[in-house]
């Protein structure tokens, strides 16, 4: 599938917040601009946004663990970029790093009435962690102004932008013209630039996930030249 519908409408209305974050972060003193974007299992807005603003320093996803301390870790990481740049712009799917906030020890994770698992606050979380350590590091450099900013209810409830109008009303014409002709338990998509029905069961059996070695992620970590943050 090349792409859900909505996706182009989130990732162009993310853009907005990152821009928000650039702004802030750099309008103060040793300014951190943090935004927080959907994404619970895969990293795509996130990273759509980020190589698309061109305004990220840090981009985090779930599909690339992160590590907190240490000299390769994010807290590090990110006493370099404020070194050399004196701001930072983080773009942090809400997914990413629940390894750091999830229990460890085997106990199950705590699921809404639909069945999924429970994500804590990742932005909450990293705003924490990362005001504590620039205000009690004797390396960090002294105290950040730090603005976390959460847009996920304003990109969920955005009208929906030309693209993505056009898509889900060929998306709507493709459905009518499946069940026409009989095709049932299956939903419509691009794939490839072509319209073809897929069986539901097919494309719910995984979901889909950014590579952390496939192009586009290499791609926009080579662009905002961030390292590996893992061990
Ligand atoms: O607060 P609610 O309504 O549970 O929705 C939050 C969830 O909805 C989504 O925004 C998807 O629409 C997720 O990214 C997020 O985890």
């Amino acid at each position: 599938m090349d792409h859900t519908f909505g996706f182009q409408t989130a990732v162009e209305e993310a853009q907005r917040s990152l821009l928000a974050a650039k702004v802030e972060a750099t309008s103060g003193l040793r300014g951190i601009g943090l935004v927080k974007l959907m994404g619970r299992q895969s990293g795509f807005i996130a990273m759509q946004a980020s190589l698309a603003s061109g305004l990220v320093d840090i981009c985090l996803i779930p599909e690339e663990p992160f590590d907190l301390e240490g000299d390769h870790g994010l807290l590090a990481y990110i006493e370099r970029v404020m070194a050399y740049k004196g701001h930072c712009v983080l773009c942090c799917a809400e997914g990413a790093g629940q390894n750091l906030l999830q229990p460890q020890d085997g106990s199950p994770r705590e699921l809404d009435p639909s069945g999924n698992v429970k994500l804590k606050d990742i932005g909450i979380f990293l705003k924490h962690k990362i005001r504590q350590h620039f205000a009690t590091s004797p390396t960090a450099g002294g105290p950040v102004d730090l603005k976390l900013i959460d847009p996920t209810y304003m990109i969920r409830t955005i009208e929906s932008g030309q693209q993505d109008s056009i898509y889900c009303k060929v998306l709507a014409h493709s459905a009518v013209d499946a069940a026409f002709a009989g095709y049932t338990g299956i939903c419509v998509a691009q794939v490839n630039t072509h319209f073809a029905m897929l069986p539901i069961p097919v494309i719910t059996k995984y979901p889909r996930r950014v590579d952390p070695l496939g192009k586009p992620w290499t791609r926009l970590k080579a662009d905002v030249q961030q390292p590996p943050l893992h061990k």
